[in-house]
C-alpha cells in the first residue's frame, strides 16, 4: 500500500496541475495513479500532473543534469506523457521558487523537460519562459463534426495543429467535448488542436488572436501554453513578420507570445499555486455513493427503511 502523497495544486490561466514533489524519483507514478489524481469528481482534479524530480534522479532526464537541477516530469490527465507543457513550466517554476527548492539566477531558472531545457524568468505575477523555437512543418486539416478546417502542423517540442477559422465560423460555437479528427499520418503520436480567430488590436502588442484548444490526453482545457506559442508563431508567419508580440486570448485568460529580435521565443502569463495537502492514493477512485447505490441492497424487514 502506497503512503500518503504530498501535493500542491496550481494553474496557469486556468490550465491546472497537480504537482507532486518527488526529489529522489522514489514515487511509483503510474498512468492509473495520474488519471485518478486528475479525476475531477473522485480525485483532486487537473489537466495534468507535474512530478517535481531532480534531473539527475530521473532516467529520462539525467543527461540534462549539467544544465538544470529540476525535471518537469509532465503527464496528461489520461496518464499519457507529453514532451512539453508551457503553462506547466511556469507553474513548476513558481513552485520551485515558492517552496525554496531553488533561487533563480540572473539568466533565469532552467527547467528540464522531455523537449529539452527551457528558462523561466520568474516575476511576482507573470512568469516568462524562453521556449524552444516553434517549427511549422506540414499542412493538414482538423474536423469537428461536419466542419473540416485547414491548418498547419507546428512542433513546439510537442505537436500542434493550428487551424484558423474564417467565413464567420464562430469560435465559441465549436463542440470540443469530443476530440477533433486529424490525420494520423501527419501526427502519429496524436496532436493538440488549436482553433483561432483574429481579434481587435490590443495596446502594446502587434497582433491579437482568440483561440480554443483540444489537448491531446486532456480534452478541452482553459489554456495551453505550447498551443499559444504555436498559434503566435502562425500569426506572425501569416503577417509576414519574423519578430513581434502576439496577445493570445483563451477561455482561461491571456498569454503573450513574443518573438524577439534575437530570434528567441517567449511565452508569458500567470502562474498561481492555490493549495497544498496530502492525498491517500488508496482512496482515489474508490466507489462512492453512486456506485454503492448500483449494488442491490435489501433493507431488513422492520429496519429503518421499512418504517417509512
Ligand atoms: N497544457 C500544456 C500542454 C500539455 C501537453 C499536451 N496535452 C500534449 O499532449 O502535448 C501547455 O500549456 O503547453
Amino acid at each position: 500500500m502506497m503512503d500518503r502523497v504530498l501535493f500542491t495544486k496550481g494553474h496557469g490561466a486556468g490550465n491546472d496541475f497537480v504537482l507532486l514533489p518527488d526529489p529522489d524519483g522514489a514515487l511509483e507514478l503510474t498512468p492509473e495513479l495520474v488519471a485518478a489524481l486528475c479525476d475531477r469528481h473522485r480525485g483532486i482534479g487537473a489537466d495534468g500532473v507535474l512530478r517535481v524530480v531532480r534531473t539527475a534522479k530521473h532516467p529520462e532526464a539525467a543527461g540534462m543534469a549539467a544544465d538544470a537541477d529540476w525535471f518537469m516530469d509532465y503527464w496528461n490527465a489520461d496518464g499519457s506523457f507529453a514532451e512539453m507543457c508551457g503553462n506547466g513550466v511556469r507553474v513548476f517554476s513558481r513552485y520551485l521558487v515558492a517552496s525554496g527548492l531553488t533561487t533563480p539566477g540572473p539568466a533565469g531558472l532552467p527547467v528540464a523537460t522531455r523537449a529539452g531545457v527551457v528558462r523561466a524568468l520568474v516575476g511576482p505575477a507573470e512568469i516568462s519562459v524562453h521556449m524552444t523555437t516553434p517549427r511549422v512543418y506540414a499542412a493538414s486539416t482538423a474536423s469537428v463534426g461536419a466542419l473540416t478546417v485547414p491548418g498547419m502542423a507546428v512542433d513546439c517540442g510537442n505537436p500542434h495543429l493550428v487551424c484558423a477559422l474564417h467565413d464567420g465560423v464562430p469560435l465559441d460555437g465549436l463542440d470540443l467535448t469530443v476530440a477533433p479528427a486529424f490525420d494520423p499520418g501527419v501526427f502519429p503520436g496524436g496532436t493538440n488542436v488549436e482553433f483561432v480567430v483574429a481579434a481587435e488590436p490590443v495596446a502594446g502588442t502587434d497582433l491579437h488572436v482568440r483561440m480554443r484548444v483540444y489537448e491531446r490526453g486532456s480534452g478541452e482545457t482553459q489554456a495551453c501554453g505550447s498551443g499559444a506559442l504555436a498559434v503566435g508563431a502562425m500569426a506572425l508567419r501569416d503577417a509576414g513578420r519574423d519578430a513581434g508580440v502576439v496577445a493570445v486570448d483563451l477561455p482561461g485568460g491571456r498569454l503573450t507570445v513574443t518573438a524577439d529580435e534575437q530570434g528567441r521565443w517567449w511565452l508569458a502569463g500567470p502562474a498561481v499555486l492555490v493549495a497544498s495537502g496530502e492525498v491517500d492514493p488508496a482512496a482515489l477512485g474508490a466507489p462512492g455513493a453512486d456506485d454503492q447505490a448500483a449494488v442491490p441492497v435489501s433493507p431488513a424487514v422492520g429496519g429503518p427503511a421499512a418504517q417509512h
